[in-house]
């Protein structure tokens, strides 16, 4: 038993070591602050939501690998938001370890500035060497121990220092020292590894295998997207072995000593996990959050979520995370973007030169949670460039702009010329008119739906082919072209704009969770107030066209703050150019829109 411990315990170390994050409280709020604040429902009464990330390793600067969990969960909390749910939002960093305790700080400030720049609205923060954090794991501790799931026993297998980790023997090889010897390395860190045999204390894990299946079995949405939950329970087939939850204090000086026996350390994983419930006031008062739990993590810490981790909780006797969302990993040229192989890309710079909301809706829209992804700078600029400033930002120009819409208002809707019957003589709709219609109105339930099991990427692709199917809704009926002088003509043209306005209202209500700031300009000029942006406002698409008051026809636009997203450049000598070309175009176009 005690060699396929060291598996687990090896891969876990490893693997929840990496884990972490650090935030910031700054823009978190916007949508969320008021719903975060006080107390979850009870146990059992709906609305409560508390999203997690995984708490961050402070042994190195964030990467945008970091970012993608921490904008998933964001995206998620966001979400759950506007719908109108009590949120909580919880991330953190892992600081333990003598070795890292002077760096740790300013590691720790560099994700919380990262968190802050990239709008990442958590709620709460926590930090491995808080007290409530010790009390937290020391109960959790006893309590597994008093329930009979943690015994003392002998544990043995290949160990390596440095890494602070057990490998199984396939996670070794054979290779020599500088002087020749034949000596056991670790085929991941290179590092020499040596057989240990030492006593410490082991969890039943053994146990759960088969009440860890009937929970996923009777909660197929535990593990989102779907390929993970199968993962999962194929790891399930096969037995579990005990994992070793502690260290000899010799060999791990950091960590907080196991309750009772000071010679050894509570390992770094079970401690780390625990966090989740710190939060939330365990052991006094977790359980109305506890309950409504949803865990952020990447795929390389799966395995601790979804079986260690719920294995855990069962001991306890606490119920187990309502679901689990998985995501993949960004590669570089192929290769997973990670702090030891060096190939990070750096959030900040690239937040300077592709602007938040930019690498945001890049992230989002072309991370797919399924597979890993390639990063490429050019595949930001051409996403962005397409989707955000020419089709989004195009559509609110052709919305908002003075040549079109002279008298800066939401104009009103004409029932006549776009009746519900598309046979009305009267009627100037055409058929592909009245698809959009449906596509829109079927949006926010396709929207969420994708946004639930994390395919965000699709509903981003839903949303840009709607955006695409107004901008070819105002191009196919060209009101510029239209005689204003005309009634007919003019309540047209104002039908045209009022319908695309309105498509324009769902897809920033919806954007909200993925590129809020992108979102909250687009609807701040349109004048919608910000009690008027919640999921349920946008379900109500266009209600002149089914009979309802329109609470925003003939509302004034609020303030034009300039372009909504500016074209991005390849390179500075290029940016240069472009400015001068654009200073030019800018003055073409309004010359061009006045001419409409
Ligand atoms: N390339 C990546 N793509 C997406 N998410 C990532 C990536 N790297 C890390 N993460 C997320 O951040 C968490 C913590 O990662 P970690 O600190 O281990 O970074 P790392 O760069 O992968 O470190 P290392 O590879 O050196 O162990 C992961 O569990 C995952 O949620």
């Amino acid at each position: 038993m005690s060699g396929l411990g060291a598996v687990c315990l090896g891969v876990s170390e490893r693997l929840l070591r990496g884990a972490r994050f650090n935030l910031p409280r700054v823009s978190a709020a916007l949508t969320c602050r008021s719903l975060s604040e006080g107390p979850a429902q009870r146990s059992g009464e709906p609305g409560g939501y508390y999203v997690t990330t995984p708490i961050f390793y402070v042994n190195a600067a964030p990467h945008l690998g970091h970012v993608h969990s921490a904008v998933l969960a964001d995206c998620l909390h966001r979400l759950r938001a506007l719908q109108g749910l009590r949120c909580r939002f919880s991330t953190g960093t892992d600081e333990h370890g003598l070795k890292i305790q002077q760096a740790a700080a300013a590691v720790s400030d560099r994700f919380k500035e990262v968190f802050g720049s990239f709008s990442i609205s958590y709620t709460d923060y926590v930090r491995t060497t808080e007290e409530r954090h010790r009390r937290a794991v020391e109960h959790f501790w006893s309590v597994l121990l008093n329930n009979g799931f943690i015994y003392k026993g002998s544990y043995e297998g290949w160990y390596s220092t440095p890494d602070e980790s057990f490998l199984t023997p396939t996670q070794v090889t054979d290779s020599t020292d500088s002087l020749g010897r034949e000596i056991k390395v670790s085929t991941e860190s290179g590092h020499k590894v040596e057989w240990m045999k030492e006593d410490n204390y082991l969890f039943r894990l053994s146990d759960f295998r088969t009440q860890l299946q009937d929970w996923l079995k009777s909660n197929p949405k535990a593990i989102q997207p779907e390929k993970f939950y199968h993962i999962v329970l194929q790891w399930l087939e096969n037995d579990l072995p005990d994992l070793s939850v502690s260290r000899q204090r010799s060999r791990l000086q950091w960590g907080i000593p196991v309750p009772g026996d000071p010679e050894q350390t509570i390992y770094v994983w079970l401690d780390a996990l625990v966090n989740y419930l710190t939060v939330v006031g365990y052991p006094e008062e977790h359980s109305d959050w506890w309950s409504v739990a949803h865990h952020v993590v990447g795929k390389d810490i799966l395995k601790f979520h979804a079986v260690y981790w719920p294995a855990f909780l069962l001991a306890a006797g606490l119920p187990l995370p309502r679901s689990i969302y998985v995501h993949s990993h960004w590669t570089v040229q192929g290769k997973k973007m990670s702090k030891s192989v060096g190939n990070v890309v750096d959030p900040f710079e690239r937040s300077k030169k592709f602007t938040v909301d930019g690498l945001r809706y890049f992230l989002l829209r072309q991370g797919v949670p399924d597979t890993d992804c390639d990063y490429g700078d050019d595949k930001v600029l051409k996403l962005c460039n397409s989707e955000l400033a020419d089709s989004l930002g195009g559509l609110l120009n052709r919305c908002t702009a003075p040549s079109l819409n002279p008298e800066q208002t939401y104009p009103q809707f004409c029932n006549a010329s776009f009746p519900k019957d598309s046979n009305k003589p009267t009627g100037r709709a055409v058929s592909e008119d009245y698809r959009m219609i449906k596509a829109v109105s079927e949006l926010p339930s396709l929207v969420k739906e994708n946004f639930e099991n994390l395919h965000v990427y699709k509903a981003l692709e839903a949303i840009s082919g709607c955006v695409r199917l107004t901008n070819g809704f105002i191009q196919r009926h060209a009101p510029w072209k239209l005689n204003c002088g005309e009634t007919e003509d003019r309540l047209w043209h104002q039908t045209i704009l009022h319908v695309s306005m309105e498509c324009l209202r769902i897809y920033s209500i919806l954007l909200q969770p993925a590129v809020p700031e992108l979102a909250d300009k687009i609807l701040s000029r349109l004048g919608v107030r910000s009690d008027e942006r919640s999921w349920d406002h946008a379900c109500n698409f266009l209600p002149k066209y089914e009979g309802r008051d329109c609470p925003y026809e003939r509302r004034p636009l609020g303030p034009d703050t300039g372009v909504l997203f500016n074209r991005l450049e390849r390179n500075e000598k290029q940016v240069e150019t472009r400015k001068l070309g654009k200073l030019k175009k800018d003055k073409t176009s309004l010359k061009t829109q006045n001419m409409f």
